[in-house]
């Protein structure tokens, strides 16, 4: 079956803001308290799916969740009007109000594992909702992101959305972020790697510093789930050291398209196993493993070079999607500017300035997710999500008229804000025909 890979990436909330929540991820850690530019960190990812599409890849919108959670903040025993509530966590818990905020959704790498439907027992597209256990203020994502999903992939017959796994520490699952798939063309059954950080048993290694979020239970659960054929699943650890010097997710270090995967020459326990064990399975699997001497684990972490999309060229190579920071670089520039002119795969750069999310430590592709289609499928799904002129335009004013230019931690109190923030997300299931996916409009 002919298949190609769609890209959805998040759009950035009106909240977006730098509260240092996540702590492992040191671009979290160091820019807490700075303040924020919501409608510009919206208008930079918008620019990328714009030209993305423009490049003839289909490229769809993932929409932001409703923040402040006001029901969360009322489970947690703030009560009164909406203001009140807002008022008194403020003042009592601002890293609740925060947490209750944060726009943490835009990065939709983490929003569910896909697996084609190439690949699934059933025919069909299944995602698994992660629950992103290992952050309270990204735990909270799972049941808005299942309603979301839903409201996107919307045919039963196509589209299996699965709810998070269970949340507790043990089935900690941080979504497509750590996983890949390899294989030839996209409508060919394919070959699933799983990474993760830490056995949910504690046995085997695990990092010493920073909390490692993915655990192989997770992981395993879902491929489960998927109805994948065993043969064609691998799982394989992240190396524990790497998520110590701030690699919080598997796509901080590695990306991968079809037989290409591009990575750290520290990425994985075992690596040389790991790289044999794909190539046993995909036909001219081809490792681009990037040497330490090159490029440190630091600068990897620093310039996100491996947060990139490593997309498909209709002449057969690949092109490499950017974040600003990697050009800033002079040696990872230089590595990467030699790699284009070694003759392999990657003939390709292109780079987005993605600060904004770049600054809570959101690369390229970590605001994106892959699905892979069929056209039936493609046709199957709601179509105003999908990017084109018109639709850019559209959410383009959208922003101008409702994103602020400027929020710090004290603005989340303010109840207009609120307000702005409901007016927008009704207008907008409008726009994206979503229907009342939000828990203020039921
Ligand atoms: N894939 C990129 C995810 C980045 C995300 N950052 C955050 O949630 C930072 C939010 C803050 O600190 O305000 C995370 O660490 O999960």
């Amino acid at each position: 079956m002919q298949a190609f890979e769609a890209n959805f990436d998040g759009l950035v909330g009106l909240t977006h803001h730098y509260a240092g929540l996540s702590f492992g991820n040191e671009a979290s850690t160091r820019n807490q308290l700075q303040p924020s530019n919501p409608r510009l960190a919206a208008k930079q990812g918008l620019l990328k799916m714009k030209a993305l599409a423009d490049m003839g890849y289909v490229q769809g919108v993932i929409p932001p969740h409703e923040r402040p959670n006001l029901p969360l903040l009322r489970q947690l025993g703030f009560g009164g009007s909406d203001e009140q509530v807002l008022a008194q966590a403020a003042k009592h818990a601002p890293q609740l109000l925060s947490a209750a905020s944060s726009a943490s959704a835009m990065w939709v790498a983490n929003a569910a594992t896909v697996s084609p439907s190439a690949d699934s027992a059933d025919g069909r597209v299944h995602f698994t909702v992660a629950n992103l256990n290992n952050k309270f203020h990204r735990a909270i994502e799972a049941p808005e992101t299942a309603d979301l999903l839903r409201a996107i992939f919307r045919h039963p017959q196509h589209f299996c959305v699965h709810d998070a796994l269970p949340q507790v520490a043990q089935f900690g699952d941080e979504g497509a972020a750590n996983h890949n798939r390899f294989g030839s063309d996209y409508g060919d059954a394919g070959v699933q790697l799983f990474i993760y950080g830490r056995d949910g048993q504690q046995q085997g290694a695990t990092p010493a510093r920073y909390p490692a979020r993915q655990t192989r239970e997770a992981s395993e659960a879902v491929a489960r789930l998927h109805q994948l054929d065993a043969q064609r699943t691998l799982f394989a650890q992240q190396n524990p050291a790497v998520i110590d010097q701030g690699v919080f997710h598997n796509d901080v270090i590695a990306v991968s398209n079809q037989q290409v995967l591009f990575c750290h020459q520290d990425a994985f326990v075992n690596q040389p196993q790991l790289l044999s064990d794909i190539a046993a399975r995909v036909s001219s699997f081809q490792p681009i493993e990037v040497p330490r001497d090159k490029v440190s684990v630091t600068d990897a972490v620093n310039t996100y070079l491996f947060n990139s999309q490593l997309l498909q060229r209709a002449d057969g190579g690949m092109l490499l999607v950017l974040p600003e920071e990697s050009r800033q670089h002079t040696g990872v520039w230089r590595y990467l500017t030699e790699l284009v002119e070694s003759g392999g795969p990657i003939r390709e750069l292109k780079v987005f300035d993605l600060r904004e999310s770049m600054f809570n430590g959101g690369g390229p592709a970590c605001l994106r997710l892959r699905v892979v289609l069929t056209e039936t499928e493609r046709q199957a799904l709601n179509p105003a999500v999908l990017m084109n002129n018109r639709l850019f335009a559209t959410l383009n004013d959208w922003v101008d008229r409702h994103y602020r230019d400027r929020l710090t931690q004290a603005d989340l109190a303010d109840p207009q804000l609120l307000r702005e923030g409901r007016t927008a997300l009704d207008e907008l299931t409008k726009l994206l025909d979503l229907g009342s996916v939000y828990a203020f409009q039921r």
